[in-house]
């Protein structure tokens, strides 16, 4: 699914009532209405409502909200933020509308309010149309009404929808909820924004398809429907030649159990033959823990000093539990060298390559890096901001031709062309040891199995974090570890069916 900019979808609104036709008032209706069927499914009718609104737009879906909620029996009282005596057309058309509801106006001269704790705000002062901080008199509001629960409207208010880099984090709203309209925005993305978008909910307005389908975006979230259309049906007539023969390189004296999480995944993930090329003690380790893996052996018994016979494989995964041995790092040279397809590389793998940045050049195009961000920090350096972190992504992927999948909540995957894909699926339970060996596993497990690149990182990062829900519902996200991800990935695959 595309992720519009602001501009983008103002455009999309305008295009919508041109087009499918409709009057802009009944677009604002529909999106309102959208919310207010959310907050009743949520909200007992007991709960008392003080709704915040501006005067553009945004302020008038908070007016049809608190006309819907006032006709369903629920308390309500409005404020109108009066930033200016400019009020949008269908805003004062919603006013208008508004009956036996109690209206307050604040305004420089008289922005005092008085919330006792039980009341739920619902923020409709700004929206997709904020142009600049927020400030004075609207900033005392929100510092005030940032004490209570809050379920923003669109936005957060005071949260640009793209790039927060010259906003004061002083003056957003913080919200609990908040529900935004078609997609998500950029800016609910980023780790650092959460403290003030909490957790978001797409409310479908049914803005124009064709329009949307023809506008050119880089920034993707991944939907369902397109990890569903991405997985390919096996045939009934088929034999594990068909699913491809991976390798995964990993494991060290210690580390061992890195390579087993991996190989396992991988398994899971439906590959035809797996081998895992070991260093001599992992050998049994392996074969007693994984029957289904083959294994090939290198000379040293603690680390990896050799790079195995390659020509028979369909993918290689390397890095889980690799360590940093001077051998090891010379095979990693030399599997970069030898290999004619791209890589899955991850962990030690790219602590290596972060100490021998040359090597990067050499790196087969369309290889799939998996750092953390301590990981991609070693590759290309500190960042200030989230913002920057998402250009500094985009253009190591430009430069390498590489596919970088940069993990944390919301995993994003930067293509080679600049394109991002955002994952939406996992939860916190997933940040505990060999989590990341798992979706090594997984995503070499899926090139394995032909997947093209592009599509193996994202059907593998949209898995992994959906074998983590279902571990999570089964088991907390407290509990839970990788073990858990990869036991969970055959439930997983049935959500997608
Ligand atoms: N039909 C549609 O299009 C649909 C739209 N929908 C809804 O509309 C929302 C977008 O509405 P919107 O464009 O009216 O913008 P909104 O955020 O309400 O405010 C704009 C006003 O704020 C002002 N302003 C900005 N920053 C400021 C600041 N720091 N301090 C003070 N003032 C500031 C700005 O003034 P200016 O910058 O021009 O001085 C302008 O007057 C969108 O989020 C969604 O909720 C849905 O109903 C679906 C259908
Ligand atoms: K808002």
């Amino acid at each position: 699914m595309k992720i519009l900019t602001a501009q983008q979808t103002r455009e999309a609104d305008a295009y919508t009532i041109a087009n499918e036709p409709i009057e802009s008032i009944d677009l604002m209706e529909r999106a309102a209405t959208k919310c207010f069927d959310w907050i009743i499914k949520n909200y007992s009718s007991e709960t008392e409502f003080s709704i915040f609104c501006g005067v553009g737009n945004n302020g008038g879906d908070g007016l049809v909200i608190a006309r819907l909620l006032k006709q369903a029996n629920y308390k309500v009282t409005v404020f109108v933020v009066e930033f200016s005596d400019n009020y949008s057309s269908d805003f004062k058309t919603n006013l208008g509308r508004l009956e036996k509801v109690e209206v307050n106006y604040l305004n420089q001269d008289n922005s005092r309010i008085v919330l006792r704790p039980n009341i739920v705000v619902i923020d409709a002062i700004f929206g997709s149309g904020l142009t600049r901080p927020i400030d004075g008199f609207i900033a005392e509001i929100v510092h005030q009404i940032n004490k209570n629960e809050i379920i923003a409207i669109d936005l957060p208010s005071g949260l640009f929808a793209e790039d927060n880099r010259e906003n004061n984090f002083d003056n957003i709203v913080k919200a609990k909820i908040t529900l935004t309209f078609q997609q998500p925005k950029l800016a609910m993305l980023f780790p650092q924004n959460y403290f003030f978008v909490g957790e978001w909910i797409v409310l479908p307005i049914g803005l124009h398809q064709g329009f949307i389908f023809g506008l050119n975006v880089t920034n993707h979230i991944v939907s369902t429907s397109d990890a569903k259309s991405m997985l390919k049906p096996r045939a009934k007539f088929s034999h594990k030649g068909i699913f491809g023969h991976a390798l995964l390189v990993g494991g060290s004296k210690g580390k061992m159990g890195a390579a087993i999480l991996s190989a396992k995944a991988c398994l899971r993930a439906g590959v035809g033959l797996l081998t895992v090329h070991l260093p001599a003690q992992g050998l049994e380790i392996m074969q007693t823990a994984l029957p289904e893996a083959m294994c090939s052996v290198s000379g040293e018994n603690d680390f990896i000093a050799d790079v195995p016979d390659l020509s028979m494989y369909s993918a290689i995964g390397v890095g889980p539990g690799l360590g940093l041995e001077k051998q090891t790092q010379n095979t990693l040279k030399l599997l970069i060298q030898n290999s004619n397809y791209p890589l899955v590389i991850d962990a030690d793998a790219l602590n290596i390559l972060a100490e021998n940045k040359t090597w990067l050049a050499f790196l087969p195009s369309e290889s799939i890096l998996t750092p953390h961000p301590k990981e991609f920090e070693r590759l290309v350096g500190k960042w200030d901001c989230d913002e920057e972190r998402l250009e500094l992504q985009k253009q190591f992927a430009i430069k390498q031709q590489v596919i970088v999948v940069l993990k944390g909540a919301n995993t994003s995957i930067a293509l080679p062309n600049g394109y991002v894909y955002f994952n939406a699926t996992g939860n916190s339970g997933m940040a505990t040891a060999g989590s990341g060996d798992v979706l090594t596993g997984i995503i070499t497990s899926f090139l394995a199995q032909g997947y093209s690149p592009k599509e193996s990182a994202i059907l593998g990062v949209y898995l992994h974090g959906l074998a983590g829900d279902v571990a999570k519902e089964n088991l907390t996200e407290y509990a839970m570890i990788a073990s858990d991800i990869i036991d969970a990935i055959p439930k997983a695959y049935g959500w997608i069916n």
